[in-house]
């Protein structure tokens, strides 16, 4: 199937010239609108603002690539509008939004029981693995994150903005500038330290999202009265004592499998091991969700989480600044 190439003033009629009412957030690479078609369809429109440099047919391209992952945990992407300098991408829209707005909104948590809980985190997962394995394309995703993950009418997950970091800026920005992008909180070490990225970086963020989706808390910014330590040796700290469960939102444990819920942290801690080479693959992961297997033990985690090796600069939130950090890996070096 060929990607569509929507007319600029398609995309401005559906969007009513992007307004402000139909702005639905802003991301690393620019606002995001909601729109619809005159046939009635809903879209996102991801207007980019970081000219990629790409030529016309380069980005059409790169879209057509992009749109031929198709994977029911995927968002899809529909197609292209090019305008003069400009590039966007048009998505289906997902009516209920992206995964943060409801696991760490104390209300809004409550829509989703245990079950609705464990069938998305199987959805990313399945998601991540075609990515992963089973796609033409390999894509390593490099951003997953609870705000890329976005829900379809019915609760199920679709993963967002894959392919955004090989085709959109991640390669030209490392090769250019020395940088890496990724969001801090979710990055793996030899990622955010040493640039290196692997489909077990993604395995590391997976690990990250599980821990969030579960505790209903963030990674970063985390805060605990007693002690100091981010969600990561929190739970490293609970897992050694043998309380794991007590990382769990209540809400869960209310309505929860405490067996399934125990194996998610379980897994989620051989995730977010140091080495690439001792966390699982995504094929693994998915079918130790799937089953009862022994799992085996995570390797101390512990180390790095004590220090901050380098500064990041990021922000977030829906002031036209971006959560994506942009950490430069000669700042590294230079400590
Ligand atoms: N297809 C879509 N349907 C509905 N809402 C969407 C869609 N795509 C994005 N959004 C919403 O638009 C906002 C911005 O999304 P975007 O993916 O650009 O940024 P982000 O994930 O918040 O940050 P980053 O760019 O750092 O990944 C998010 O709040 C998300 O909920």
């Amino acid at each position: 199937m060929d990607v569509a190439v929507f007319e600029f003033g398609t995309i401005a009629q559906a969007t009513d010239s992007f307004s402000f009412m139909n702005k639905l957030g802003h991301g690393g690479f620019g606002p995001v609108y909601k729109g619809t078609l005159a046939n009635g369809q809903e879209i996102a429109v991801k207007r980019l603002s970081k000219s990629s440099g790409q030529g016309p047919n380069e980005f059409k391209n790169e879209a057509k690539l992009i749109a031929k992952l198709q994977h029911r945990n995927l968002v899809r992407l529909l197609g292209c509008c090019i305008h003069g300098d400009e590039r966007m991408l048009v998505y289906e829209y997902m009516p209920n939004r992206s995964l943060d707005k409801f696991i760490f909104d104390e209300t809004r948590c409550r829509v989703l029981t245990w079950s609705k809980h464990f069938r998305i985190i199987c959805g990313v997962a399945r998601g991540l693995l075609y990515l992963h394995q089973d796609s033409r394309l390999r894509i390593i995703h490099r951003d997953l994150k609870t705000s890329n993950v976005l829900l379809d009418s019915e609760m199920n997950p679709k993963i967002s903005d894959f392919g955004m970091a090989r085709t959109f800026g991640g390669d030209q920005i490392e090769a250019n500038t020395n940088r890496v992008v990724g969001t801090y909180g979710y990055m793996a070490p030899e990622y955010a330290i040493d640039g290196l990225f692997s489909a077990k970086s993604d395995v590391f963020s997976f690990g990250i999202l599980l821990l969030e989706i579960i505790s209903g808390r963030k990674n970063r910014g985390f805060y605990h009265s007693n002690q100091s330590g981010n969600l990561i040796e929190h739970a490293w700290r609970l897992w050694k004592k043998g309380k794991l469960l007590d990382l769990a939102d209540e809400f869960l444990v209310e309505t929860g499998d405490l067996s399934k819920l125990l194996r998610c942290m379980h897994i989620s801690l051989l995730c977010i091991q140091l080495y690439p080479e001792d966390r699982p693959s995504m094929a693994s992961v998915v079918l130790m969700l799937g089953s009862d297997n022994e799992l085996p033990l995570p390797k101390e985690l512990g180390f790095l989480f004590h220090k901050k090796p380098f500064e990041a600069n990021s922000s977030s939130g829906n002031d036209g600044s971006s959560s994506r950090n942009e950490i430069s890996s000669s700042l590294l070096e230079a400590r």
